[in-house]
């Protein structure tokens, strides 16, 4: 009974925080997935992504793969199999076309987390706050993805479940209520 929770949404609307909560609290493991994009202070290698060069990056074996805002990011076959290793349901972060691809792919494995925030302005203070870069974060902003992701794609329209993240005490305790009954519903063999 294999399971993917595929936690997508703009940048900044806490996506990350979701999953590490997920793993904290109900121990979901994240797929770990690949990126070409610096490190940013605090994060570690093999933990937040496996950081990699243009080079290494085409080496792995991906189940999909995207630019976002000049950067590549991959979800490989290997990272999928590491998390399964450690548990039937594990969540990933993805970009709405990744999660799109995720549906595609693994279709009723997969339950897609959509997250917004009721001001996208917030996201900015938030993303400085978490310490990006002002250079980042301006790159980021200006990218076709982030306005992208803002809004719930029509592919994923009736399949995702959309959820608030303004104040992260609600959060949580809808996402305890959104973790009791996926575990209820009967999920297919793996
Ligand atoms: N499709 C896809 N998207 C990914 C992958 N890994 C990360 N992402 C997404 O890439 C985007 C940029 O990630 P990141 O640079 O960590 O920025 P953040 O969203 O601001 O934390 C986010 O939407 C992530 O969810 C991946 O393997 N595949
Ligand atoms: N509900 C919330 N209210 C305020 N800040 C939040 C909330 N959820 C997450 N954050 C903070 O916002 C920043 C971005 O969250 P993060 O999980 O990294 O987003 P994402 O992975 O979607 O880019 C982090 O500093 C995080 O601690």
């Amino acid at each position: 009974m294999k399971r993917v929770i595929v936690i997508t949404g703009a940048t900044g609307t806490g996506k990350t925080t979701v999953s590490s909560y997920l793993t904290e609290h109900f121990n979901i493991p994240r797929i770990i997935t690949h990126t070409t994009r610096p490190k940013r202070p605090g994060e570690q290698e093999g933990v937040d992504y496996y950081f990699e060069t243009p080079e290494t990056f085409k080496q792995n074996h991906y189940l999909e793969s995207v630019t976002y805002a000049n950067y590549q990011y991959g979800s490989s076959l290997e990272g999928l199999a590491r998390a399964f290793s450690k548990s039937d349901v594990v969540s990933i972060v993805l970009d709405t076309k990744g999660a799109e691809t995720y549906v595609h792919e693994l279709k009723s494995r997969v339950t897609v987390l959509f997250l917004t925030v009721t001001h996208p302005l917030l996201l900015e203070e938030r993303l400085k706050q978490r310490g990006d870069q002002l250079e980042m974060v301006k790159n980021r902003l200006k990218s076709d993805e982030y306005r992208r992701d803002l809004k719930l794609p029509a592919a994923l329209k009736g399949v995702a479940k959309i959820m608030q993240n303004d104040d992260w005490q609600k959060t949580q305790l809808r996402l305890n209520k959104f973790i009791s009954s996926l575990i209820e519903t009967k999920s297919p063999q793996a």
